[in-house]
């Protein structure tokens, strides 16, 4: 006789709001995103300059992303990005790219195709035929209110019991939470060696020009921050030895709404590194929490602008200064597939990164432990995963 399995699930609650933060504000805010004129950072007008970098001191302590605009980078770059990263995820070749998914921790090239719906609830499985089997505790298991109360919150440890043991388990209890995830994307290590598939054609050449001018900008925009802390322009350079820093870069494709399963594109995270660009060919989906903790929809970005956000290992240098914000993408308003091209600047892998002396007082002690950049990424993953480690790094809660 068939056996007859009882699966009894109480909903946790709805995506990604699983975050160690404080609570959040989930209505999302609708305003603007400032805007950073990369050409007047360097201005001859030392009043223009001085009033700029006043300007972008203030968005970096203030917001930590910007859209940064007048960087010269061309449209024709852009255009030829953009053209390379759609060929590569050429729908019928998707069998080809297999051959870039995770073999081991030093790749330098990894391919990846998430598409899940995530889960949040917690599940109690029981045979119920031809052998009834239950937890004998609570008493009464009356269907509903004995399931609510087997699901008491204080609880959860002593039904860990159930947890599973082997496949003949008669009873099985689990917890899942976990956000779901709906993109296809590439990560190639950029610097200090530039990696990136060879084919198709053309592929590899816009990517390696758009890295090459986008690090020139990245650079400049290292020496005006420096200058907003209030130090010589080499600062970053210097603290995070940019000379061999080590650049990962995802190239992600998500589905429109109608091929995605659930709303999740990346679920809530910040990224390592000192700053994060990212540029996409159409709007939509990322959303980044503001300071004030509301979700804000990076949805007006100016023609080729490059989003910025500020990364960890500057939250870390700063002491807490400058931090990195948490973002994500959802899918759910994508009428067309959205390629982005989202890079983590990052500092050599062998820097220690630890709060500087300069931010470290008796009122401000270090909310960080060091680490190098290397075992900070290790923490979670490996180098190309690039996955944030800064909850395991924080002291205490600024
Ligand atoms: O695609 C986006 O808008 C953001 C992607 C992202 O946050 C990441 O790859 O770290
Ligand atoms: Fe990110």
């Amino acid at each position: 006789m068939a056996a007859l399995i009882s699966d009894v699930s109480i909903n946790q609650k709805p995506y990604c709001y699983n975050t160690t933060k404080a609570a959040y504000n989930y209505d999302h805010e609708q305003y603007d995103v400032p805007t950073i004129d990369y050409f007047m950072l360097f201005s001859n007008d030392p009043n223009q300059r001085s009033k700029a970098l006043n300007y972008l001191r203030h968005v970096c302590q203030d917001y930590g992303f910007f859209y940064l605009v007048n960087h010269g980078i061309t449209d024709n770059v852009f255009e030829s990005v953009f053209k390379g990263i759609s060929d590569f995820f050429d729908p019928i070749e998707v069998e080809d790219r297999r051959q870039y998914e995770k073999k081991n921790p030093t790749d330098r090239i990894r391919w990846g195709l998430r598409s899940s719906p995530g889960e949040n609830r917690e599940y109690l499985k029981v045979v119920a035929h031809p052998r009834f089997h239950c937890p004998p505790k609570p008493a009464d298991f009356s269907v509903f209110k004995g399931i609510s109360d087997f699901f008491d919150p204080i609880e959860v440890e002593d039904r860990r019991q159930y947890e599973k043991k082997n496949p003949t388990d008669r009873i099985r209890w689990g917890l899942r939470s976990s956000p779901g995830e709906n993109r296809e994307y590439l990560k190639v290590v950029a610097h200090p060696r530039f990696h990136c598939p060879p084919k198709p054609a053309d592929f590899s050449e816009a990517m390696e020009e758009y890295f090459k001018r986008l690090r020139e900008v990245v650079r400049g925009l290292g020496k005006a921050v420096s200058k907003t802390l209030g130090f010589e322009e080499c600062y970053i350079e210097k603290a995070f030895n940019l000379e061999s820093g080590f650049d990962v870069s995802a190239m992600n494709l998500y589905p429109p709404n109608f091929q995605s399963k659930g709303a999740v594109g990346v679920p809530d995270h910040t990224d390592p590194g000192f700053f994060v660009s990212l540029v996409q060919d159409v709007n939509g989906g990322l959303q980044i929490l503001s300071n004030a903790g509301n979700w804000i929809d990076v949805y007006d970005m100016p023609p080729n602008a490059i989003f910025i956000n500020l990364g960890d290992h500057l939250e870390i240098l700063t002491n807490g200064k400058y931090k990195s914000h948490v973002h994500r993408v959802v899918v759910d308003n994508n009428k067309v597939k959205r390629i982005s091209v989202a890079t983590l600047h990052g500092p050599s892998l062998d820097t220690f990164v630890k709060p500087a002396p300069e931010f470290v007082d008796d009122s401000h002690p270090p909310a960080y432990r060091g680490a190098t950049y290397k075992r900070s990424l290790e923490a979670n993953g490996d180098e190309i995963d690039v996955q944030s480690s800064i909850d395991q790094l924080r002291l205490q809660v600024i």
